[in-house]
């Protein structure tokens, strides 16, 4: 594996009594490499310079269930890559008093899988989710070291700067998504007596695995290209593997990749296909199309010889390259795409699929939407949706970004209202390597940044700070961004989407949302009308349903769709799409979704919503047992804080009260954010913003 990732820290550092001590642990494991000492060494010494004390027991305080529960509902993605990962370890390791650690990119613990007596232990000293591992916190650690170093760390026994953690051996190695930045840790530790030389490879590679996924997940509609000196190792985890836009250019790379090409993110993404191998798309197109075709050879501009094998979706793949031969014909193409050729077009072409097709259900109002926003596409004009909780923000957003020019380019989501508040410019802007405390070494490429060339989507704009609204400004005005800690200004050339379910005019005329910026996002306002306001609901229904069961009929009891109709739909389309995903779950032998498969809560809700709709209910004649029993089964909010509270309510404020609603139902759906969301009938992002506001 050498060679694989970048070279440690440099420059020797002052020896200190604590490094001496890390020394004496790193020779009992025999094959430490001299960088590996000065790694340990710079720690110990940061650590003593944060004033960090050896013997003081650790701060072994866990974040709340709330606050991991959000930790996990952001990293979500990390997680749904890594699971699978983290199980073949354990497989690995399993029996060797030993636990395989998923953390986020600030070193809090997530998930961790271990034999069951290790983990006991481990959560001595706090080794379990919702524990931040960050050397600030823990000292010197494998989590926390690889965090600064950003490269695989082991630290092993007496090298952990904290007495506590010494019987510790632990091997990290950070998590990096294409464009370079950290999205997590992965960890293997266990008893400094268990621990085996082979744990850093297997982890090394566990790792590489994940940001492989990762990376072709995210570009799962571009072409990938596999390569490495050696054609037999394409298709293992040495491979290199780039991302490749239908115009030839390199638009991610994973290690692999910057490894064999001796090149940072930054260099690749200057090249294209031509520069780097002097091939065009078209050719790889024309050859890798066969399902037989053998790996190819090419050469490098220094002559350096390689094999490429190209991957792509086809269906997608064919929308692709017409939108490559559309801009070849429009503008002044480089002779490298001239043998781009489009393979025969699709029965249905994707764009519609996906794009604003997809939302038209027959309600006039979101007709009128779609149809205003299909005249501003690629017009550089910034799009402002505005609408409650889940009447479709998000959706409108992508389907816009698919049906623009620019859908080949990355679509990138930032929730406003989850960043903390401290975070929000460096998320934003990016920044330079230690421009602020707790800054990655390396810096990191902004949000705005990454959505180069494609849509930049704030959502939840409503809750972007007073503060960085001035700022913000500035970067849309001057199409410019000053990443933190540097003084060059990067051109950005993004698409401007935002959403809020917020008034702005209100917030406007309270000072809290300046007009300026009200005025350059606003291009075009447009409002999602909420669920009760639509005349489309039995299409979605049908969408829906439709959606969730490919190949089944399923429908509504007559009952059923007069209850749909009669209901308020607080939570819009996002509460239907929710139960009638519960629905389809409950009823999967039968054609006709009635009462009995509706969840109860929803039952509940519809029953004290209205008379309106209780007249529907008592009038139903199929009435379930599930229905039928709802008046002896208590109502949630009659056991809830809220209406025990009586006359407590004076002394806590209304916010109070429902910050521990929302507490408890994410308690009660064990930490899932999406469930007590749909449970409460709000949206996810009402519950991080709501828990924000707490923290603030
Ligand atoms: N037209 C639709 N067809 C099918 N499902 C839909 C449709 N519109 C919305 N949904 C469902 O509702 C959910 C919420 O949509 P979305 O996240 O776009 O709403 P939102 O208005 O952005 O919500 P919030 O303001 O709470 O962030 C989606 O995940 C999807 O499941």
């Amino acid at each position: 594996m050498t060679g694989l990732f970048p070279p440690t820290r440099s420059g020797r550092p002052r020896r200190t009594a604590s490094a001496a001590r890390g020394l004496v642990a790193g020779h009992a494991l025999g094959n430490v490499s001299p960088g590996h000492q000065t790694a340990i060494a710079h720690s110990h010494e940061r650590c003593a310079a944060l004033g960090l004390s050896r013997i003081e027991r650790p701060d072994h305080a866990l974040i709340g269930m709330s606050d991991l529960a959000v930790a996990r509902d952001r990293n979500f993605r990390l997680y749904a890559h890594a699971a699978p990962v983290m199980e073949m370890l354990h497989e690995q390791i399993t029996n060797t008093d030993s636990m395989v650690v998923l953390t986020d990119a600030t070193g809090t613990i997530l998930h961790s899988i271990g034999d069951a007596e290790f983990l006991g232990k481990a959560s001595k000293v706090a080794l379990q989710p919702g524990a931040n591992w960050s050397e600030g916190n823990k000292g010197t650690n494998a989590v926390g070291t690889a965090l600064v170093d950003e490269v695989p760390t082991l630290v092993h026994a007496e090298e952990h700067f904290m007495h506590a953690n010494h019987f510790l051996t632990c091997s990290a190695a950070p998590i990096l998504d294409p464009r370079g930045n950290i999205l997590g840790v992965l960890d293997v530790s266990g008893e400094q007596r268990s621990y085996h030389q082979h744990t850093m490879a297997l982890v090394k590679m566990s790792a590489r695995m994940i940001e492989n996924h990762w990376l072709t997940d995210d570009y799962r509609h571009v072409m990938r290209l596999h390569f490495h000196h050696r054609a037999d190792y394409i298709g293992t985890l040495m491979e290199g593997i780039l991302a490749v836009a239908p115009d030839g250019k390199i638009v991610g790379a994973n290690r692999g990749a910057l490894d064999q090409l001796g090149l940072s993110g930054a260099a690749l993404r200057m090249h294209s296909l031509a520069s780097l191998f002097g091939i065009a798309v078209g050719a790889l197109v024309d050859r890798f199309r066969s399902p037989l075709a053998v790996p190819m050879p090419v050469h490098l501009p220094n002559g350096r010889p390689f094999f490429v094998y190209a991957r792509f979706n086809w269906p997608v793949w064919t929308s692709v390259a017409e939108a490559a031969d559309q801009a070849l014909s429009s503008s002044t193409a480089p002779v490298e795409d001239a043998r781009l050729r489009s393979p025969p077009p699709a029965p249905v072409s994707p764009r519609e699929v996906g794009g604003l097709a997809a939302l038209e259900t027959g309600d006039s109002q979101l007709e009128a939407v779609i149809g205003k926003v299909r005249r501003v596409l690629d017009r550089d004009i910034p799009v402002l949706i505005l609408g409650d909780t889940g009447t479709g923000k998000e959706l409108l957003a992508r389907a816009i970004h698919e049906a623009s020019a620019r859908r080949h380019q990355p679509f990138v989501a930032v929730n406003c209202a989850a960043i903390p508040e401290n975070l929000i410019e460096a998320e934003l802007f990016g920044h330079e390597e230690g421009a602020f405390t707790g800054a990655r070494r390396k810096g990191a490429v902004g949000k705005i940044l990454q959505a180069s060339g494609g849509t930049l989507f704030l959502d939840e704009i409503g809750d972007m700070p007073l503060a960085f609204q001035a700022r913000l400004l500035r970067v849309l005005q001057e199409r410019q961004v000053t990443p933190l800690g540097s003084s060059k200004a990067l051109a950005v050339d993004v698409a401007l989407v935002c959403a809020t379910h917020r008034n702005l005019r209100d917030m406007m005329d309270a000072k809290q949302f300046r007009d300026d910026l009200y005025y350059r996002l606003n291009g075009l306002a447009v409002r999602m009308p909420c669920l009760s306001e639509r005349s489309d609901l039995p299409v979605l229904v049908e969408r829906i349903l439709t959606q969730q069961q490919a190949g089944r009929r399923l429908s509504l009891s007559a009952s059923v769709a007069a209850m749909f109709q009669a209901y308020h739909w607080p939570g819009n389309v996002r509460q239907l799409f929710n139960v009638l995903r519960t629905a389809a779950v409950m009823a999967p032998d039968e054609s006709v979704i009635t009462e009995a498969h509706l969840p109860d809560d929803f039952l509940e809700d519809v029953r004290r919503s209205s008379p309106v709709q209780r007249t529907v209910m008592a009038a139903t004649p199929s009435v379930s047992p599930s229905l039928s029993m709802l008046g002896t089964v208590p109502t949630w909010p009659a056991g809830s804080t809220m209406a025990a509270s009586g006359a407590a309510t004076e002394a806590r404020s209304l916010q109070d009260m429902e910050i521990d609603a929302i507490r408890q139902a994410v308690e009660q759906a064990g930490g899932n954010i999406s469930e007590a969301a749909k449970r409460l009938g709000v949206s996810r992002n009402t519950i991080y913003r709501k828990l924000r506001w707490r923290e603030g």
